[in-house]
């Protein structure tokens, strides 16, 4: 296993058949399952997209989980009415294969210096956004690029201050989170128990911090799929969300078909 990103020229992603009972599904959301906007509040995922999704979790006995930097909560309204297997904050969260819930807290006086800090600091950041998720900080500068450095440095000096959390920078974000907490982590988790065990994990993401997951994925001999460009750990690429959403398709056309030849 290497940890060194390197570019990917493979261009076309396999097919797997979910009817198999072989594969299981972790898709990432932000630049994936959705497109990238100005707002995280402004994000969907489509209607059919989201009814693919449904059969693919049915096809494949619930093997289908949602890995992101999104609180679990947000993930269950981008793709309402399921609710699905999931991580949340990076893996700080989780719901996992038989519905439990778990979730990784700060201690109280420490979260509450950290939010205290981060807000006095973006406060003087016109444009930025901090997205507050508990146990983790989002520090948006998608609409204040100028600001990327101060608020890079600005998230540095918490983490200098606090050695239990750690950086993960993302898209026009600087993320503060648990250390320990990353996407491999929390597929390397899923995969060890039902209905995920023993299957071919097959992780979708477009983001730095999908690089974990596809680092896991492909030492489990599983299918790593990079949503866009960029160098990367994946073994497939696919150009865009709207790609993502074709494939999703074509995976639930076939079990569709599959399930009707079986009942004849
Ligand atoms: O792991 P993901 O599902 O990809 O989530 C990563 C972060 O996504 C969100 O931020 C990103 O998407 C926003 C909406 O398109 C965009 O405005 C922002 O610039 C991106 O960084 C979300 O707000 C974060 O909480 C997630 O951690």
């Amino acid at each position: 296993m290497t940890s060194e990103i390197q570019e990917n020229t493979s261009e076309t992603p396999l097919l797997p058949h979910p009817d198999s009972q072989q594969y299981a599904f972790f898709f990432d959301v932000d630049g994936t399952l959705a497109e990238i906007c100005d707002e995280p509040d402004a994000v969907t995922i489509p209607s059919d997209v989201r009814q693919h999704l449904q059969t693919l979790f049915a096809a494949s006995s619930g093997a289908l989980a949602l890995i992101s930097g999104r609180p679990v909560e947000q993930l269950d309204q981008l793709v309402t009415p399921l609710i699905l297997p999931a991580a949340g904050v990076h893996g700080a969260e989780m719901r996992d294969g038989a519905g439990q819930f778990h979730r990784v807290t700060l201690p109280a006086q420490m979260a509450k210096d950290v939010e205290e800090t981060l807000a006095a600091g973006m406060q003087k950041l016109p444009g930025t956004l901090l997205e507050i998720k508990g146990m983790a900080f989002a520090l948006h500068y998608r609409q204040a690029m100028l600001h990327q450095q101060h608020v890079l440095e600005l998230a540095e000096s918490v983490v200098a201050k606090h050695p239990e959390l750690v950086l993960q920078p993302g898209k026009c974000v600087i993320e503060i989170k648990p250390r320990g907490k990353d996407k491999g982590a929390a597929i390397y988790d899923f995969m060890q128990q039902p209905p995920f065990a023993g299957r071919v994990p097959v992780f979708v993401g477009d983001d730095l911090t999908d690089e974990k997951g596809f680092e896991v994925v492909n030492a489990m001999n599983g299918i790593s799929v990079k949503v866009g460009e960029g160098s990367s750990l994946a073994q497939y690429r696919v150009k865009t969300v709207h790609d993502v959403y074709r494939w999703i398709d074509a995976l639930q056309r076939h079990t569709l078909t599959v399930n009707k030849e079986s009942e004849l």
